[in-house]
């Protein structure tokens, strides 16, 4: 691999479309071209390329954590450029030459700049809400690229996707197709229609982000599909165009994919027979990231086997669509905190720091394991202790971390790992707490992204009654 100090840059060796737009750091730190790619294609957390220390120093690509802590303070989001790209190239590498789009779910991570990358690489969105259409919008989304996911979907919410011009919406209920349909034809237009289909499958995740088996909320059942889409054949303001599902999120397995797709192609054989064709097959996201020891699934493994079903049961011209959320962000951030306090009981010890469960809700909500690396590794024998990583908010729930052995003394920063994916976005401000900052790091250069909110900001648009 090219020496990056030399002047030589990742771009000229052949690894197809080119990961990095600057020189690449993972040469400067003397990893292999291969190391490289394995370590993108797992989505490694810590120790990847993107995050890795030098010396006793943690690094995002070429700047030392501590300093973004200095300069912008903490708690703080941190992403790095270039696991971002890694991450979509991925998807994209896998896709050249095929019929696809890929959709990014971008519940998992909305802040603009992260959205404009992905518009600049070509990813199209999958949205859940009026406000995440407005954000795509603005970060430079095409809205023929958009689809238009969610169990809620509200009027206002419906004319400004059709005001947009989105690709589809992939409706959830026989409600929601006759009330798109009703606005569609009161505004002289016609509605582009997927129906998201729950194809009752086991997607053997978190039951909280399970979404489809028969018993969650989410999609139109199966069995009664058909009618469904006979049904929106027949109405005014709809146009079918695809099929959806999206059974679930951090899968792991591949046979959920496959169970469901399999279902879904024999929904497109009951439709061919009924007259009915579709354009596009989407299956949904939910690739799952390691986050512990997790063995994720590449892109390239599922979609080397859908397109195989595809080719196989006669639908090799569908165009596929794919809405991955967690897969293109989780290991592109960390979210960086201090300890304020060290705290030790009889039977536990606590490292009270200043992130809580408002800035990163995953622990508390899923139980879910985050690594936790210390951003400068001690040198001077300070003890190791098994410690619970908390925060100061006033709910025994508010942990970010359990049982880690750290060596820690007061002032020192962490960072919590895999934090790029429902991390910022499931912020909240609760115990009147500003929402922390976001930068992110492009090789050497830094980008505040996000500016921390102020505590009057947080109440700024209150009003108190008359005196
Ligand atoms: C409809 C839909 N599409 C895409 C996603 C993105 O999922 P993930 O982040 O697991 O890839 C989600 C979230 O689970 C979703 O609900
Ligand atoms: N918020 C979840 C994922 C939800 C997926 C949305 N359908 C998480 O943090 O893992």
């Amino acid at each position: 691999m090219a020496n990056a100090a030399a002047g030589f840059y990742c771009t000229d060796v052949q690894i197809g479309p080119a990961i990095f737009a600057k020189p690449c750091f993972h040469c400067i730190f003397n990893y292999s071209l291969t190391y490289c790619l394995i370590m993108s294609e797992l989505n490694a957390p810590a120790g990847s390329p993107f995050f890795h220390y030098d010396g006793s120093q943690l690094m995002v690509e070429a700047v030392p954590v501590a300093q973004l802590a200095e300069r912008f303070g903490t708690p703080l989001y941190v992403y790095s450029r270039a696991a971002l790209k890694a991450a979509w190239e991925s998807y994209a590498q896998p896709l050249t030459g095929r019929n696809a789009l890929v959709c990014f779910g971008m519940k998992a991570n909305s802040n603009l700049a992260v959205l404009q990358q992905f518009a600049q690489w070509g990813s199209g969105f999958d949205i859940v809400s009026g406000g995440e259409l407005a954000r795509a919008l603005k970060a430079g989304a095409r809205p023929e690229t958009i689809v238009f996911s969610g169990v809620g979907k509200q009027d206002w919410e419906i004319r400004a996707a059709l005001d947009a011009g989105v690709k589809c919406f992939n409706v959830e209920s026989t409600d929601e197709l006759e009330r798109i349909s009703s606005i569609a034809s009161g505004l002289g237009r016609i509605a582009p229609v997927s129906l998201r289909v729950n194809p009752d499958v086991d997607a053997q995740t978190h039951p909280y982000i399970s979404t489809g088996l028969k018993d969650n909320k989410f999609g139109i059942a199966i069995d009664i599909a058909p009618q469904v889409y006979q049904r929106a054949a027949t109405l005014p303001g709809i146009s079918i165009v695809g099929v959806d599902c999206h059974i679930g999120s951090q899968i792991t397995q591949i046979s959920p994919y496959l169970d469901a797709l399999e279902r879904l192609l024999n929904l497109l054989d009951t439709l061919a027979g009924m007259g009915i064709t579709v354009h596009h097959l989407d299956i949904g996201g939910g690739l799952g990231i390691r986050y512990q020891d997790e063995t994720p699934i590449a892109p390239a493994t599922l979609l080397d086997n859908v397109f195989a079903a595809l080719q196989e049961r006669g639908y090799g011209q569908l165009q596929l669509v794919m809405e991955p959320g967690r897969s293109l962000v989780g290991n592109a951030g960390i979210l960086v905190t201090r300890v304020q306090y060290l705290k030790h009981h009889e039977s536990k010890n606590f490292a009270i720091v200043d992130a809580a469960m408002n800035d990163l809700l995953r622990p508390t909500l899923y139980d879910a394991w985050h690594g936790v690396l210390q951003v400068n590794q001690p040198s001077d024998g300070t003890s190791a202790l098994v410690y619970d990583v908390v925060g100061p908010i006033c709910e025994s729930g508010d942990w970010l971390a359990r049982d880690r052995t750290l060596s820690l003394t007061q002032n020192d920063l962490l960072a919590i790992e895999s934090a790029g994916a429902y991390g910022f976005v499931m912020s909240g401000q609760y115990n009147t707490r500003p929402r922390s900052a976001e930068v992110m790091v492009d090789g050497d250069q830094v980008h505040l992204i996000r500016p921390r909110e102020t505590v009057e900001e947080l109440f700024a648009s209150e009003r108190m009654l008359p005196a």
